[in-house]
């Protein structure tokens, strides 16, 4: 096993957001798993105090996957078997809010699913069934240790307990529809929270996305729709944010893995919410799964 295995913490960066800056370099992995190869190469760097952290790019270095074509389920597994416990998951969003403005920073305690039932979005199928909870789809723990560092961000301000709409896309939504997921009590949007957020519980790591806003989407009447022109004009500052902000969350998030409470409710959960009796489990399917959760599904 390589010497900075595990590596309990990792960052998954979104539009605009490809490496880790300020930060050694340790590593290049490229795990195969049972469900393909992730995004891209995994990138191990370790800060100045020791922490290790995994980074991986969602839609690759480069970025030439598509929100539906991000291979969720083999970016989860490949982190997990790294040893992750814990995922920063950075993401551009369009804000649905006045408030809630460009450059702000959001994290959100809420998702509706607004994708299309077209990205694989679960472990447990072909002869395996299982039931996550995920009323609270992102990590109490993890918002508390970035909240406590909101005063970090420069140009912006920092939201909490917010609702988050993940559509399909690629292509952005139209005026009724924006002004519909605002009806429907959303504050930003993206095409990236589902199926990640849903495949994390399922493989108990704790997971907290940062949402970084981007535009107003197309809501505003008389007011021009979102772009990618826009949408880009804005990455930067935000990418220079997020740097900023991992960099002061990274010892809090490091402290919550070492005292264990960022798996507190999830660790040993995905046991109990298997519904397939033993004798009738694929062996197939029970084999990927010891890739996830070793020990969970054998008999
Ligand atoms: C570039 S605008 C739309 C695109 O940006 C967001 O990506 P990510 O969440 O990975 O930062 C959004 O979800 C869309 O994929
Ligand atoms: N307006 C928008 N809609 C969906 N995803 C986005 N990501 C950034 N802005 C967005």
């Amino acid at each position: 096993m390589a010497s900075y295995l595990p590596v309990k913490i990792a960052v998954i960066g979104g539009s605009g957001l490809y490496n880790l800056e300020g930060i050694e370099f340790v590593a290049e992995v490229n795990p195969d798993t049972p469900w393909g190869k992730p995004s891209d190469a995994i990138t191990i760097a370790r800060t100045a105090d020791g922490t290790h952290v995994a980074f991986l790019a969602r839609h690759g270095r480069g970025h030439y996957l598509t929100p539906t074509e991000v291979p969720s389920r083999a970016n989860m597994a490949a982190l997990k078997s790294l040893g992750v416990e814990a995922i920063l998951a950075f993401s551009a969003v369009g804000s649905l809010r006045e408030e809630l403005a460009p450059r702000d920073f959001i994290l959100p305690s809420q998702i509706i699913d607004r994708t299309k039932g077209i990205r694989p979005s679960t472990f447990f199928e072909d002869g395996i069934v299982a039931h996550a909870m995920f009323a609270d789809p992102f990590s109490k723990v993890l918002e508390q240790v970035i909240w406590d560092q909101r005063d970090v961000l420069e140009g912006g301000k920092f939201h909490k307990d917010k609702t988050l709409i993940c559509m399909e896309g690629p292509q952005f939504s139209t005026r009724a529809e924006s002004n519909m997921y605002r009806s429907f009590g959303a504050d930003v949007i993206n095409m990236s929270a589902l199926p990640e957020a849903k495949l994390a519980r399922e493989a108990e790591m704790a997971y907290q996305m940062i949402c970084m806003s981007t535009d107003y989407d197309c809501w505003k009447e008389h007011e021009v729709a979102v772009t990618v022109e826009a949408v880009v004009a804005n990455l930067n500052a935000n990418s220079a944010n997020a740097q900023r902000v991992l960099k002061a969350i990274l010892p809090g998030v490091r402290k919550v893995v070492e005292d264990g409470s960022v798996l507190e409710g999830l660790k040993g959960s995905m046991r109990f919410a298997c519904m397939t009796a033993p004798a009738k489990r694929s062996k197939a399917a029970v084999e990927k799964l010891e890739f996830l959760l070793p020990g969970y599904y054998t008999v």
